[in-house]
């Protein structure tokens, strides 16, 4: 069974509490867009779990999110067969693009597939919560915004906009590095932004001058090279540019594939990790 896992942008991020437990409450819009990886899914005869990845760093022990995934559903249905997961990786990690978490929720769902296990999306969003935050977003693609720790999923209308840039630094940034070093006085940064009506009403050029993310307020500190990617990118047309979730990848929303590309020839020489996207409806796209 071959998949796509797509990665995401946060359109918009505030951090509205925390909980005694350390985990932030937060307040999102979460995009689909057109990076992917690749997830190859192989049953095995003897009770095994193997996983494979073309990026030698990332970790192919229960530190894996398709490994995490598969044994929560072998356990919860006492399945013994065992399943081998290539991961062919495009998206960068730790880069705020959710790249992990849409691993994992694909193999939920090819698992749910080959085993027959007709789950519900309820039912794969309780699998996916015990992976990760990001990961029930994941499930569902397209946009949304999320609440509580980011479990708590309404639909919105989708959001389309063509042209994007992704520009990754060389720094990466771990998630929970980002949210312990967060003060409380930049909780509600954003309270009187409008971008959930917008969204709704379909009005794509407000949505996109209406983006924000208080967890730059963390990342931009130590990496000043955030602010550089953003002023290249709006010196070169974007109606916004912002970080996306915990970083460190900043993209930016262009008016026209023109623009972008000026954008993408002048931030090329500067980085090898840069991408040009659009939003999708969907965050996993099964083959055979
Ligand atoms: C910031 C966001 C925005 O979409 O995404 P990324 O930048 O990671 O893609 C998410 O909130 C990240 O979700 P995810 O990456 O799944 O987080 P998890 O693995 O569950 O948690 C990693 C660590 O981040 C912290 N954490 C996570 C989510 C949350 N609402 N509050 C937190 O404080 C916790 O310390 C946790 O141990
Ligand atoms: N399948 C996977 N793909 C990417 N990273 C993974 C995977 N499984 C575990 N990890 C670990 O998760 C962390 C980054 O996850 P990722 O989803 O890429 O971050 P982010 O959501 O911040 O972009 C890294 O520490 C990486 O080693």
């Amino acid at each position: 069974m071959k998949l796509y896992s797509y990665g995401k942008i946060n359109l918009f991020l505030d951090i509205e509490g925390k909980l005694e437990n350390g985990y932030h409450l937060i307040k999102t819009v979460m995009q689909s867009i057109d990076i992917h990886d690749e997830i190859i899914i192989k049953e095995l005869s003897n009770d095994e779990i193997i996983i494979e990845c073309s990026d030698k760093s990332i970790p192919t022990d229960i530190r894996n999110t398709c490994f995490k995934a598969t044994k929560i559903i072998k356990e919860k249905y006492n399945i013994r067969s065992g399943i081998l997961i290539s991961i062919n990786k495009n998206i960068p990690s730790e880069a705020g693009l959710a790249g992990g978490s849409s691993n994992s929720a694909a193999v939920i769902k090819g698992l749910n597939k080959l085993w027959s296990l007709n789950m519900n999306s309820n039912e794969m969003i309780e699998i996916a919560l015990q992976i990760g935050a990001d990961v029930p977003f994941c499930i569902m693609g397209g946009t949304y915004l999320a609440q509580g720790i980011g479990e708590k999923l309404t639909k919105l209308d989708d959001f389309i906009w063509d042209n994007i840039l992704l520009v990754k630094p060389e720094f990466s940034m771990s998630t929970s590095f980002v949210y312990k070093n967060l003060n409380s006085l930049d909780y509600n940064s954003y309270k009187s932004n409008n971008i959930l009506n917008l969204i709704n009403q379909n009005k794509y050029n407000d949505v996109a001058l209406s983006t924000a993310n208080t967890l730059e307020k963390v990342v931009v500190p130590l990496h000043s090279e955030v602010n550089s990617i953003k002023s290249i990118m709006l010196e070169n047309s974007a109606i916004s540019s912002i970080m996306t979730g915990s970083g460190s990848v900043v993209f930016g929303l262009f008016p026209d594939s023109k623009s972008m590309n000026n954008a993408y020839n002048i931030l090329k020489n500067t980085y090898t990790h840069i991408y040009k996207t659009k939003t999708i409806k969907y965050s996993i796209d099964f083959f055979d």
